[in-house]
């Protein structure tokens, strides 16, 4: 695994979306792997303004959501249909029918896991995926004790996700308790893997991430499975990385 240690969020956010539009420019027809929550908006604005400014184009890139809550529809406020909409799409050139995301209406979920599977072997993978970590250590909506070779499917989420998660919906009743997402097997087939983590809350996750084996409790150790992952972490999601370092030194004098 690469670690890009950067000094903040802006200087991740800069990093993380040099590397992918580097990578569109060289590769127009690329297949990108997106994320939602908190921490890839940043990375998201600075496409935009790539895009704004420099022309970025992403009008034949297939890009490829990793999750969506079940039960929302698409345009439901705090849909990941939504979110991508708001903070990506509508600002870029990414053509609608080339963006995909799992539909959480599907009449029949299995079917639905079926399709989008098909649809990351047809079109992906994906050459670069975009993740973010919970504290946890899920990656998408593979909490703990997920299958390490599971592919598209329907998960119960943990309660501390959906605790996470209710800072977005009017309360957390209303957070929904499943959700369909990619499966570890799946993102496991991306090309590469870009992982961000910014900020205090995400330290014991790169910590454990850095310091312990594959163990399906904590789903991104998986990670050290797959040959080109960039870890991208901010000073204060390092933090307990570089203690765990500073002791190791004064323990060996
Ligand atoms: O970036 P955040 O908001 O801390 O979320 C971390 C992870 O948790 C999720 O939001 C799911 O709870 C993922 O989509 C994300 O990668």
């Amino acid at each position: 695994m690469n670690v890009i240690l950067c000094e903040n969020y802006d200087d991740l956010s800069r990093n993380a979306a040099a590397m992918i539009e580097t990578y569109v420019r060289a590769n127009p027809t690329c297949v990108l792997g997106l994320a939602t929550g908190g921490t890839p908006l940043g990375t998201y604005q600075k496409l935009i303004l790539g895009h704004e400014q420099k022309g970025t184009d992403y009008s034949r890139v297939s890009a490829f959501n990793l999750d969506e809550y079940v039960g929302l529809e698409a345009s439901h406020p705090q849909s990941y249909h939504t979110y991508m909409q708001e903070h990506l799409y509508r600002y870029i050139n990414v053509d609608a029918i080339r963006q995909y995301i799992p539909n959480g209406k599907a009449v029949n979920m299995e079917d639905e896991c079926e399709r989008y599977e098909s649809l990351l072997d047809e079109i992906g993978p994906p050459d670069i995926q975009l993740l973010g970590i919970g504290e946890n250590g899920h990656i998408g909506f593979n909490e703990p004790g997920s299958d390490l070779d599971g592919l598209t499917h329907t998960v119960e989420l943990a309660e501390s996700t959906r605790q996470a998660n209710a800072r977005y919906f009017p309360s957390i009743e209303d957070v929904p308790k499943r959700a369909i997402t990619m499966g570890i097997g799946s993102i496991l087939k991306s090309k590469h893997i870009l992982l961000l983590a910014s900020g205090s809350r995400k330290a014991m996750a790169i910590k454990r991430l850095v310091s312990e084996e594959v163990q399906s409790t904590f789903p991104a150790s998986v990670l050290h499975q797959h040959p080109h992952v960039t870890l991208l972490v901010d000073r204060l999601a390092y933090q307990l990385v570089e203690e765990m370092k500073d002791e190791e030194k004064e323990r060996l004098g």
